[in-house]
């Protein structure tokens, strides 16, 4: 092959070709592999080989510094590479760098701000040379480089060199960003991968908890890591999301997990009766009171204390509470002394506690009391991979429940898995028990599901209400409810 910047009569035809080989080279290495590396490496050595571009180099920044400095390099000594450091603004290379421009300098010997730090002028050809710098576009904003030399008399046309090395510094660029992609891409699988394999060393203690998205495992490990800790648990989530079965799984992973789970449903304690009910009185404290009565918060001594939907607790109820969290104990109503309860206390809400807060209608100090640890539940259609295995769970439960045998065909998974799913995993539990308590074939498909569930589900008003709840973070679980089946 002939040498392109040993002869300066070469035709046009020819140097085409030469362009076409180093395109074809570098677009069959890039199918080949998608390692940066060994691409950017052939790029400057084909610049010099096909086009005779002479000692390109590529630079990019160094992580954590604002130094670039050269990563890949032809015809150029390891000292030579070790010398090309920069700072942006510094000498042609910086300055390109910094504003992101082609710089052309047509005659380095005439350019005052070149700084030939890294091949020194003696080492390069006699006559003019030329050098060019052109910025390439690398992700997250950074910026690198591709820089090489050029003999100024030659037959090829300087704009033909600007257009391939605009060409290589878009490729660079976007392989750089794909790469990135991929590599993001690959951490989030293996997160995904360890999760799985936690999940699946754990998968006996897993308290009934079906599904295996990241969303999913990511709570759990959570929830597991914070089991061992006395701090009161915050579970935040949409009605149906399984905040109840989360707080019972709290209370499985614990060490308190010999001593009693206690649920207080907060939406449904009458105000009136909310002192009596929670802690309890003694014998004679008011008239009907005809024998001693031991309260819920009593109850759970040395266990778990489940306030579901904290958010409806009216605020005459949550002064007593933050009461009884400041002190640790409680009184029975017509009782002498206060007694130390030792409880850990998780709460859930469907509703949006900041929310009430500015509304007056939920006392801050009790919220912070409440989630000194937050954690919050996926909505089903923030986990759609979960759909087929939590249907299948639900239909061999209720199979089972009312012996029968029906199984679900490939479309009719489908459908369940694309739907919005407003109530959560417990509208989709409520359609799986009416589909298996309706069916009369066994093997179900998505027009038996539409036939099954009166089109309450699937008709295109249901999908526009369901997307409008969506958009709803958080809705009063007493609304929800009568929405579902
Ligand atoms: N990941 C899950 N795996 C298996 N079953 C689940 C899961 N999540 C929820 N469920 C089931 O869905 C139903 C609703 O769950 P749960 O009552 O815990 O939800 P919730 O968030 O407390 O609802 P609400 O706010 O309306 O009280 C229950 O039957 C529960 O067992």
């Amino acid at each position: 092959m002939a040498r392109p910047d040993s002869d300066d009569n070469f035709s046009a035809e020819f140097w085409r070709s030469q362009e076409m080989l180093l395109l074809r080279s570098v677009i069959t290495l890039v199918g080949r592999k998608l390692d940066t590396g060994s691409i950017c490496r052939e790029i400057v050595h084909l610049l010099s080989e096909l086009l005779g571009l002479n000692r390109a180099r590529i630079l990019w920044r160094d992580l954590d510094s604002l130094t670039y400095r050269i990563r890949h390099a032809y015809g150029l000594t390891a000292q030579e590479i070790a010398r090309g450091v920069y700072l942006e603004g510094e000498g042609i290379t910086g300055t390109a760098l910094k504003n992101k421009h082609l710089i052309i300098i047509q005659d380095i010997d005439e350019e005052p701000l070149f700084l030939g730090r890294a091949v020194k002028r003696e080492h390069l050809p006699e006559g003019k040379v030329a050098f060019i710098a052109m910025p390439i576009q690398l992700p997250r904003n950074e910026v690198g480089l591709i820089a090489c030399h050029r003999l100024r008399h030659r037959s090829r046309n300087l704009s033909d060199d600007i257009t391939m090395l605009q060409i290589l510094s878009t490729l660079i660029g976007q392989l750089m960003a794909l790469h990135e992609r991929v590599e993001e891409e690959k951490r989030v699988l293996h997160e995904h991968n360890a999760l799985l394999e936690q999940a699946l060393e754990k998968s006996s203690s897993r308290y009934g908890i079906i599904g295996t998205s990241r969303p999913l495992l990511r709570v759990l490990a959570d929830l597991e890591g914070v089991a061992t800790s006395s701090s009161p648990v915050m579970l935040e989530g949409q009605p149906g999301t399984g905040k109840e079965l989360f707080a019972r799984a709290l209370h499985m992973a614990s060490s308190r997990n010999g001593s009693p789970f206690v649920r207080i449903n907060c939406a449904a304690v009458l105000e009136r009766s909310f002192e009596q009910e929670f802690f309890g009185y003694e014998r004679g404290a008011f008239p009907t009171a005809r024998s001693r009565h031991v309260g819920q918060i009593e109850q759970a001594d040395g266990g778990t204390l489940f306030l579901d939907e904290v958010g409806e607790l009216p605020l005459s109820v949550q002064v007593l509470l933050l009461h009884m969290l400041e002190q640790g104990t409680i009184t029975r109503l017509g009782a002498a002394n206060p007694k130390k309860v030792n409880l850990r206390i998780v709460s859930a809400t469907s509703t949006d506690l900041k929310k009430l807060i500015g509304a007056g209608r939920f006392r801050y100090d009790l919220f912070y009391r409440l989630s000194v640890i937050p954690l919050h539940l996926p909505t089903l259609q923030e986990r759609t991979e979960d759909i087929p295995v939590l249907s299948n769970h639900f239909l061999s439960q209720f199979n089972q429940k009312y012996e029968r045998n029906i199984s679900l065909s490939a479309s009719a998974m489908s459908l369940l898995a694309r739907h919005n799913w407003p109530g959560n995993v417990r509208q989709l539990r409520n359609a799986i028990e009416t589909v298996v308590l309706l069916a009369q074939k066994t093997t179900l498909t998505s027009s038996d599901l539409h036939g099954l569930l009166k089109d309450r589900t699937f008709n295109r008003s249901a999908e526009i209400h369901s997307t409008a709840l969506q958009n709803r973070p958080y809705l009063s679980p007493r609304l929800t409810r009568r929405r579902n089946w």
